[in-house]
Parts: C-alpha cells; sequence; structure tokens
C-alpha cells in the first residue's frame, strides 16, 4: 500500500524549473532512495513534502488523503518528519528531553522524569539503539545523534519518514549503525524516502530507487534492477566516467613541512611533509584527528607546531630555524600559496549571501580588473569558464551562491582555487555531497594542479576516495600519524584495515 502519492508537482525559482511534474510513491515499509545529480530538484522535493517551500502546481497525498503542508509544524502534524542534515537539536539537554522536546510527560508544571526516561528508553529499544536516554546530545557520536532526531520525529505522529543524506558527514565506522535503525524501521512497516549520492549505500538499503534528473523523475528502479552501473546510467544518463590514476610527483623536495602539529585533543603531535606534485591523504576513523588538521594549519582553531614552512610564495621572512608562523588565518596561508576548501562550506569556504562570480574571484579580483576597474567583459569570460568546466548547475554568474543546490556550492568553492591557480592546496571533505559525475570533474581538477606541479592535501573519511586519487596517504589515529602507505598500498580496504 502507499502511504504517499506525490502527483504533477512542479516548482519553478526565477528562471530556474527545480521540479518540472514529479510523480512519485512511497509504500509502507520501504526504503525509497531518492537520487540525482547535484540540483536535480532532490531537496527542493522534500522541502515541498515538509511544508518548508510550496509547489507551484501538483498535490500529493497521505494514506489517500490530500495534504498541503504550509509550514514545518504542519507537516510533523500530518505525520511527515523529516530529518535534515543539519540536525536540530540541544546539544546540553538529555536525549530524552530531546526526543519529546516541547511534549515533556508530568502533571502541573512538573515532569515526570522516570516517564520521560522509559518512554524514551522504549522509543530507542524499538530503533534496535543501545543509547542512554540520560546522556547529553553533546557527548554523543554523530550517528547517535541522528538516530535520536529520528526518534524524535517517530515519538510524534510519523506516516513516513524523509531522510536527507543521514550518512553524508558519518565516518564509515557509523555508517553501518545508522543503517541497522534504518532497516529496522522499515521491517516495522515504516515508509523511508531516502536522500543520498552513496550509490554503495543504495544497494544495501533501498527496496527501490527513484532517479531525478533536471526536475523530472527518469526512472524507477526495483530492488534487483539496481547496481551501481544502472543507477550512475540513470543520474547522469551515461556511463561514469572512469577516474585516472594519479602520477607519482617528480620530486621529493618537500614544499609543505610540518612538525608536531598540536591542536586541544584531536591532534597530538603530526609531522608531515608533502612535496611539489603530491597528492598526500590523511584518513582515518571517527575522532582520529584527520579532520581538525585543515582549521589548524589556515587559522581557523588554535594550533601551534614545532617547525612549520610552506615553500610556494615564501614571502614571509623564515624564522630563526628556516621556518614560518604557522599561518594565524586563510588570509595569512594565502600569502604563502596556501589554499583552503573546509568541509563547512558555508563557514569559512563561501561568501554565500554573494553572487556565484564574486565567489570565484574574491580571492583575485585582480585578474579581472584594469586600473582598479572590474571588467566586466573578462569577469564574464573567466566565470562562464569556470562554470562549464565544473558543470555548476545555475542561472548565471550572477547569481547568489545561497541559491544553488548543496553539491553546486561545493564546486563554486573548489572552482574559485582552479581561478586563481593557487600552488598548495588543503581540502577537507572535497567532494561531500557533491554527485557521482562532479566527483570526477573534482579529482581531475586535483590531479592536473598536482600534473602541474601543485602539492594537494586531502583529509577525507571516504576511504575510496583517498583511494582513488592519494599519492601517498598518512593514516591516522589518537591525533597522530600511524602509518604511511604508499603506490599499490593505497586500496580502500588496505586504508580501512591500517585505521583498524
Ligand atoms: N531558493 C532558491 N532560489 C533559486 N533557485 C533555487 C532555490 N532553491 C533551489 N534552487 C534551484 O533549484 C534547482 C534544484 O535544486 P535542489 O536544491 O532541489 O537540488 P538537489 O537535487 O537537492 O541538489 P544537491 O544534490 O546539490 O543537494 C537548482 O538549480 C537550484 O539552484
Amino acid at each position: 500500500m502507499s502511504v504517499l502519492i506525490v502527483q504533477g508537482l512542479r516548482k519553478r525559482f526565477g528562471g530556474v524549473h527545480a521540479l518540472r511534474g514529479v510523480d512519485l510513491a512511497l509504500r509502507t515499509g520501504e526504503v525509497n532512495a531518492l537520487l540525482g545529480e547535484n540540483g536535480a530538484g532532490k531537496s527542493t522535493l522534500i522541502k515541498i513534502l515538509s511544508g518548508i517551500v510550496q509547489a507551484d502546481e501538483g498535490s500529493f497525498t497521505l494514506d489517500g488523503q490530500p495534504v498541503a503542508p504550509d509550514s514545518v509544524a504542519k507537516a510533523n502534524e500530518l505525520g511527515i518528519q523529516t530529518v535534515h542534515q543539519e540536525l536540530e537539536l540541544a546539544l546540553p539537554l538529555s536525549v530524552a528531553e530531546n526526543i519529546f522536546m516541547g511534549r515533556l510527560p508530568g502533571r502541573a508544571g512538573r515532569i515526570d522524569w522516570k516517564a520521560l526516561y522509559e518512554q524514551a528508553s522504549r522509543s530507542l529499544q524499538t530503533m534496535g539503539s543501545k543509547i542512554d536516554p540520560r546522556t547529553p546530545v553533546a557527548h554523543l557520536s554523530i550517528s547517535d545523534r541522528q538516530v535520536v532526531e529520528i526518534a524524535k520525529g517517530l515519538a510524534r505522529k510519523a506516516s513516513f519518514l524523509v531522510l536527507d543524506e543521514p550518512t553524508a558527514a558519518l565516518p564509515p565506522s557509523e555508517v553501518a549503525n545508522l543503517l541497522r535503525v534504518v532497516r529496522r524501521l522499515r521491517d516495522q512497516g515504516v515508509g523511508i524516502l531516502y536522500v543520498t549520492h552513496r550509490l554503495d549505500e543504495v544497494a544495501q538499503i533501498a527496496d527501490r530507487a527513484t532517479i531525478l534528473r533536471d526536475g523530472s523523475v527518469v526512472g524507477s528502479l526495483e530492488r534487483e534492477a539496481i547496481s551501481r552501473d544502472a543507477l550512475v546510467r540513470h543520474i547522469l544518463g551515461r556511463d561514469e566516467d572512469k577516474i585516472p590514476q594519479s602520477a607519482p610527483p617528480k620530486s621529493a623536495a618537500p614544499v609543505v613541512e610540518c612538525q608536531e602539529l598540536a591542536s586541544g585533543n584531536d591532534l597530538r603531535g603530526l609531522s608531515f611533509q608533502a612535496a611539489e606534485g603530491e597528492i598526500l591523504g590523511f584518513f582515518g576513523l571517527l575522532g582520529a584527528g584527520q579532520s581538525a588538521i585543515g582549521d589548524s594549519l589556515f587559522g581557523l582553531r588554535k594550533a601551534r607546531c614545532a617547525f612549520f614552512r610552506a615553500r610556494a610564495a615564501g614571502r614571509q621572512a623564515p624564522d630563526a630555524a628556516g621556518g614560518q608562523r604557522l599561518p594565524a588565518s586563510p588570509r595569512r596561508a594565502l600569502a604563502l600559496g596556501m589554499a583552503y576548501v573546509p568541509a563547512d562550506r558555508k563557514g569559512a569556504g563561501l561568501a554565500t549571501s554573494l553572487q556565484i562570480g564574486e565567489n570565484l574571484l574574491m580571492p583575485d579580483m585582480g585578474r579581472v580588473s584594469r586600473w582598479g576597474l572590474v571588467d566586466g567583459k573578462r569577469m564574464a569570460e573567466v566565470c562562464q569558464a569556470a562554470i562549464k568546466a565544473y558543470d555548476i548547475r545555475c542561472a548565471g554568474f550572477r547569481q547568489r551562491v545561497d541559491e544553488l543546490s548543496g553539491g553546486n556550492q561545493q564546486k563554486v568553492s573548489v572552482a574559485k582555487w582552479a581561478v586563481r591557480g593557487v600552488r598548495i592546496l588543503y581540502l577537507d571533505e572535497p567532494t561531500r555531497g557533491v554527485d557521482v559525475g562532479a566527483r570526477v570533474e573534482i579529482y581531475r581538477f586535483v590531479q592536473s594542479l598536482a600534473a602541474r606541479g601543485g602539492t594537494c592535501l586531502i583529509s577525507s573519511s571516504d576511504a575510496a576516495e583517498i583511494a582513488a586519487i592519494a599519492t601517498r596517504v598518512i593514516v591516522m589515529k589518537a591525533g597522530r600519524a600511524l602509518k604511511e602507505l604508499r603506490g599499490s598500498e593505497i586500496t580502500e580496504a588496505g586504508l580501512i584495515a591500517a585505521a583498524l
């Protein structure tokens, strides 16, 4: 039986057709994976279902009844529960308080704590989770926080559940935890619309896959028909590009050197160097420390090191030991020839309220200016070339970045350094939320930068990503280098085994 039936949904944003008449059905007790390129319309569809955005045309029914939620609260009331990537939890409060927020059991203004913990415990147990309901959410892993967010949705009326890229920010060790919970809910009869870019997960979890391209449904595959190749062909409309093998660096002379990098509990004395033409990967499981390296090198978190040197520009005078001070900000780092693509593109990566063109050229307005004046024609040429090269789906370079889909924002944050032509680039989780086609474009850019003698440093929790492009990998544990892998040692399985 179908719990949700969507018919003919259309949505336009100015000149952009985000949805061009979408039909979709979700049965009870099934996981329907919603897939598509960046900008295909997935978020718009789930925003309409969850009352954040209203459709221009079309309708949907829940258990046979037509509904049109005009707010998130209304959607919740109807039984539409959506777990977004940015979780809405109160970190200092307990798991139980979060699950029953606004509806705590009790009488005459007094909370019945015993009842609260019992109810929370029961709801977590039905999901097969062993989280203690008394724990403050701040103490939980990211996957357990997601489980709490799901429990929060289920504690209300839940006709069906929408999960928006639930594993995008999860390290490999935590994905299984979340998938187990999703399967269990499915087996209890909950319909789940599961948005993802991770194709390997679709094969593991989905009973059906619905693929959007350019605002229309281009395929609905039943479980037996789901394979990576079939999904890619529907998503891209062609076969997947092969990622070329990265060439090993020609020189061993270090371009970046860092000794005993330390930052809080996350980094406890990490030493590394990277050479011209090298793609150095940092890989580790959750808490291994690799996600703190970028922010530490670019002055975005408190860090210190015994020695640091970046040889790309070298405008900064060396200290007595021939080293330099650790950059105090991304701007200072840029003066040393080092650029950063952080995992959180909304924070340090992009000025999202500005136009695409302004972001692309922000590091280097000089390129399109003459006598201090911006040359509009030149600016258009440079921006249009970048938009084409990275296949940034937009209405033009004057569109604001916050109007782009998530994956297209990520493409802008990588492309701006391609425009500038930096020599040392640090990328943290470069393809999180990026579709299968654009991912290859980003890898090609990294490889071409290295082939031209640039140096790339990449931290990622995606073993397949590191295995695909790194020429050398530092596997981390507890804030230090645990092992170094080179050449044929760098495989997905090899990385995970080394990290364990
Ligand atoms: N508020 C908005 N203003 C203008 N255009 C928008 C707005 N929201 C979405 N769009 C456009 O609608 C299209 C669909 O975007 P949507 O976010 O639904 O894509 P998506 O499939 O979720 O992509 P991603 O995988 O990158 O998250 C895109 O071209 C996007 O630029």
